[in-house]
């Protein structure tokens, strides 16, 4: 598994409003949108692309297009739907497919409530966003239903990650091809497996707390 962490002043700059607990929902959502814009610049960088010859007002040229299929972006909910906005509009022609997990705050085990991917993803190159990997337990089980369906060519995106989410997440990919972008590499977790320092609970920042 290849690991990239984002190092840039912006993304730093943004990160730091985020992590503020002054930081207000609307502010909130609008960073992460923000954020998964500038991670996709890294995420996206070996998307498939094909020749296209076009004609400028000057000169016949030769360019590029997204390949066909078109790539799958898979936001985690809840708090994966605030990224969703920010990778589309560099994808525009992406098709979207859904995993709804909950971890369990006891257990730390993570339960999937919603699962709507296409049946076969042979030859699709697919991006799932989630803003925290923590323990690393719902990344690697959302990685593995994309496995399941023949997924050979996967890119996780999270805001922020830990060492222990990357070694659940080295464990879970073994050989297959998965590239991990994170925005920052923070120090750990605390005794509730809670991101240090981290940004506290993503989902109820976005979207407030419903549990
Ligand atoms: O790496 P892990 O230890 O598995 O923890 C990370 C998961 O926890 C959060 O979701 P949560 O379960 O809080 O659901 P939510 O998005 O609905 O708030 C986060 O968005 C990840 O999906
Ligand atoms: O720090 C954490 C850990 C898990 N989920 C979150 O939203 N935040
Ligand atoms: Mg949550």
């Amino acid at each position: 598994m290849r690991v990239i962490i984002a190092d840039h002043p912006l993304i730093t700059h943004k990160l730091t409003i985020l992590r503020d607990e002054q930081t207000p929902p609307p502010t909130f959502r609008l960073l992460v949108e923000e954020l998964m814009t500038l991670l996709a610049y890294e995420a996206t960088r070996d998307v498939r692309v094909e020749s296209v010859e076009i004609q400028t007002p000057v000169a016949r040229t030769t360019g590029v297009r997204l390949s066909r299929p078109a790539p799958l972006i898979v936001p985690i909910l809840r708090a994966g739907l605030g990224m969703l906005e920010g990778m589309v509009k560099l994808l525009p022609t992406a098709e979207v497919g859904f995993l709804g997990m909950k971890r369990d705050e006891q257990t730390l085990q993570p339960a999937t409530y919603a699962e709507r991917l296409p049946d076969d993803l042979a030859g699709r190159q697919c991006f799932v966003v989630d803003p925290m990997l923590a323990t690393g337990g719902s990344l690697a089980a959302a990685i593995q239903f994309l496995f399941d369906r023949g997924a050979e060519d996967v890119t996780a995106v999270c805001i922020l990650g830990t060492p222990e989410g990357i070694s659940t997440m080295r464990e879970a990919v073994g050989q297959h091809n998965v590239t991990l972008v994170l925005g920052a590499l923070d120090e750990g977790l605390d005794e509730s497996s809670y991101i240090v320092p981290g940004l506290g609970d993503a989902g109820d920042r976005l979207y407030g707390t419903i549990d």
